[in-house]
């Protein structure tokens, strides 16, 4: 059977170039145009394809929503991801959720022929069962800890796993609180059922209760994607109830009643069902406090509350970093099938200890992932820490020399693309660096959040320069995650790309444009 090469893009011009260069190569094409065209290609002739070729920023399901998909479908088809200049931060997403390769727009058939030839020679060999492997069930084993603040969380984790009580993780965002719960999960007598995830800050309220419970009100198309009910998903296993500080009050009451009863009431319906799910809760609020404040139940608090573990920040357990970046060099070596490991020099260390990680392990992971992406040596050294050493006394001039050195390199014409990225994004490039280290925190952005009401003459600002300047920030803070700024801004994707339009920002290159 001829082995085909899926091209999932929806610009037809780009299509057409695409499947030229594809051609070029000697394989045969199947063209999908867009997201949910290629899954259903995958559907279907899944077993004559053997690698996808696909645009990350595309509207509808985009390339990071589709790599995901194609995990949750149980396939294991690599994917090759297309993003425009400037796109780093998406790749990096993209790679860590499994792409196999990445090629930057205009990609010329040479390169795209050598991401397609690897991934076709990837079908069983190690490539394909490490990226297997970062969907494999996570274990208290899996958790680095140096720190006796967290030798304590994962003894209580511990202990919770040999139960069914209700746990309630605490912590700043990317501390590791759903790590945690997986590893809780998966030390349970439940390991082998489901472990299901229902993020209450990503999905509309609205939906949230006929996505808990189910009900009439969630649209057919994403019915079939999303199958049933979490709770129905969950029976037998764990329901992670990620962001519970978010749980509208109404859909409270009901989940207390599930809690309670371990019966569920689909939304508009009044049958009832039995289930058997064990519930472990995330949240970032303060939840004492939002119950003082009535937007959060107080005897469903209680009842959920029931074994409680605060997980700490990065910067109140610093003997965890050295530990961590080491960790997530080797395995970040393993994944992108460096020759040799990436190892991180003392120095290294002693900056990435000096920081105060405001988006925690998140963060960190990231920032290693990014610095192996793009290191030359063997060691990363602090100049392949650039957001980093600008915000640490005594690291600056690091910064200033990796800036040098990537612009170097970009002439030089070694990775180009990735290299110009870093060039172009280097402190002294454009912006100053306390404004790029923002545009760079992974989450954090100190100064950046502020939206000022009043321009500098004294007058109100009108709303449609808040609107531009809140999408703006709302791309960079998401990383050009459209999907994601959409929700977060309350507007259909639809709406957003009006107003990127009407911005004057483009849709393939966000993250460059709303800089
Ligand atoms: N102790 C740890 N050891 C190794 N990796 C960790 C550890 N803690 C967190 N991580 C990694 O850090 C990243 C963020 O962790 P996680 O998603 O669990 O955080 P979170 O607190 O749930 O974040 P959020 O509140 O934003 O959802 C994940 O990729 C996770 O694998």
């Amino acid at each position: 059977m001829t082995v085909h090469v899926l091209i999932v893009e929806d610009d037809p011009v780009q299509r057409r170039v695409l499947k030229q260069a594809v051609e070029q190569n000697g394989h045969a094409c199947l063209l999908a145009e867009g997201g949910k065209a290629g899954l259903g290609f995958l559907k279907t002739r899944g077993s004559e394809i053997g690698v996808v070729v696909i645009d990350l920023a595309m509207r509808g399901l985009d390339g990071l929503s589709f790599i995901q998909a194609v995990h949750d479908l149980g396939m294991d088809v690599p994917v090759v991801v297309q993003t425009g200049q400037g796109g780093i931060d998406a790749v990096v997403e993209a790679m860590r959720a499994g792409a196999f390769d990445f090629v930057v727009k205009p990609v010329s058939p040479e390169r795209l022929g050598t991401a397609i030839a690897g991934a076709l020679k990837s079908d069983d060999p190690k490539g394909r069962s490490l990226r297997r492997a970062r969907h494999q069930p996570i274990g208290l084993a899996d958790i680095v800890s140096a720190s006796p603040a967290m030798a304590r969380v994962v003894d209580l984790a511990k202990r919770a796993s040999h139960s069914t009580i209700p746990v309630v993780l605490e912590g700043e965002a990317g501390v590791g609180k759903e790590m945690i719960a997986r590893a809780i999960h998966a030390g349970s007598d439940r390991a082998t059922k489901p472990f299901v995830i229902l993020n209450c800050s990503a999905i509309a309220p609205e939906l949230i209760e006929s996505m808990l419970f189910g009900g009439s009100t969630m649209d057919e198309g994403e019915a079939g994607e999303r199958q049933q009910a979490k709770f129905l998903q969950a029976d037998g296993g764990t329901l992670f109830i990620d962001e519970l500080g978010d749980l509208p009050l109404e859909v409270q009451v009901k989940l207390l009643r599930a809690a309670q009863s371990g019966e569920i009431e689909a939304a508009g319906s009044s049958r009832r069902r039995k289930v058997n799910v064990r519930l472990i809760s995330a949240t970032a609020k303060n939840l004492i406090e939002e119950v003082k404040e009535g937007r959060f139940r107080e005897d469903l608090y209680y009842r959920l509350n029931v074994f409680p573990i605060t997980i700490p920040a990065l910067r109140r357990r610093k003997e965890d970093i050295p530990f961590l970046a080491r960790t997530f060099a080797e395995r970040f070596s393993l994944e992108q099938k460096l020759p040799q490991t990436v190892g991180v020099s003392a120095a290294a260390l002693a900056l990435l200890t000096a920081y105060d990680w405001p988006g925690n392990i998140r963060q960190l992971e990231n920032a290693v992932f990014r610095a192996a992406v793009l290191a030359q040596g063997r060691e990363l050294a602090p100049s392949d820490f650039v957001q980093i050493t600008a915000q640490v006394p005594g690291f600056e001039g690091n910064a200033r020399e990796a800036g040098a050195h990537a612009a170097d390199r970009s002439v030089a014409g070694t990775a180009p693309s990735l290299v110009e990225v870093k060039a172009s994004e280097a402190p002294g490039t454009h912006g100053t660096a306390s404004e790029e280290a923002d545009v760079e925190n992974d989450g954090v952005f100190p100064s950046g959040s502020l939206i000022a009401s009043t321009d500098e003459t004294g007058n109100v600002r009108t709303i449609a320069e808040i609107e531009e300047e809140l999408i703006r920030f709302a791309l960079r803070f998401y990383r050009g995650q459209m999907s994601q700024v959409a929700r977060k801004l309350g507007i259909g994707r639809s709406t957003l790309y009006r107003k990127l339009k009407d911005y004057g920002i483009d849709p393939d290159n966000p993250m460059h444009d709303a800089a």
